[in-house]
């Protein structure tokens, strides 16, 4: 899959995701990502019916719990059929394997497993909060270099990181480990709850792998204008 730009379906009703998806004209296959506020009201069924319709899907439940829990949890997610899906770096290598051993174990023979990313330090977290906070003694970038070697010896197939932090530790890494970045805001648009932020062009230039954009999308006055004007920034 070539420079995927997902979009985050964060709506609080179903109805309103799927007017928003109906007026969309992507070029393309969409790449959404599912995450909490739909999954936990709507269930397994909100992703088998976009799976129908083609989407490919980035179901985004952020595991964080003990490796048994998270492994039983993995197995069950892999029978979705996503493309990808979420833990939390700072649940640990053991976690991070478990997950990864549960997805493997959940896929339907001949289907493909879905890639396992380790969130890092979100996109919300400041230099500030990590440090008053976390009380973490490492710089942000450091701290996220850091969750993410852990997450690549416990076998994740990428990470979650703004993409100010990709350009400093992308050599360290092989060349299929994919460094997804939220936090995307267009230069005019306001950051929200985000504190590290960049703009579409910065993470290519920067090396991210895809980026997840939701807001600046799914609450423009013109979505459609709104996407392909990102969706070029991005891939130009
Ligand atoms: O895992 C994520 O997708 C995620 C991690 C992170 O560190 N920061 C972050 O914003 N996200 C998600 O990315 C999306 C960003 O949405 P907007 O801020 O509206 O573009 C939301 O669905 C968040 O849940």
């Amino acid at each position: 899959m070539s420079k995927p730009l997902f979009i985050a379906l964060d709506f609080d009703d179903q109805e309103k995701m799927w007017l928003f998806l109906n007026q969309l004209q992507p070029q393309s296959k969409l790449h959404v990502k599912l995450g909490m506020e739909m999954f936990y009201q709507y269930g397994p069924e909100i992703v088998r019916d976009l799976s129908a319709k083609g989407y490919q899907i980035f179901l985004d439940l952020k595991l964080h719990d003990i490796p048994n829990t998270v492994k039983r949890t993995a197995r069950q997610l892999a029978a979705l059929g996503v493309y990808c899906t979420t833990v939390h770096a700072l649940g640990g290598k053991e976690m991070i394997k478990a997950a990864k051993e549960g997805l493997i174990e959940g896929t339907p023979e001949g289907k493909e497993v879905p890639k396992l990313l380790a969130v890092t330090e979100l996109t919300s977290i400041s230099e500030d909060v990590l440090r008053d906070e976390q009380h973490c003694s490492l710089s942000l970038a450091d701290e996220v270099k850091s969750l993410a070697h852990q997450a690549q010896t416990a076998g994740a197939d990428g990470i979650i990181c703004s993409p100010l932090e990709v350009k400093a530790m992308k050599n360290e890494f092989s060349d299929d480990f994919m460094f997804v970045t939220p936090g995307i805001r267009p230069a005019s648009y306001k950051k929200d709850d985000q504190a590290r932020v960049a703009t579409p062009s910065q993470a290519r230039e920067n090396g991210s792998t895809a980026i997840v954009v939701g807001r600046p999308i799914t609450q423009a006055e013109n979505p459609q204008v709104a996407y392909e004007e990102i969706l070029k920034d991005w891939t130009k």
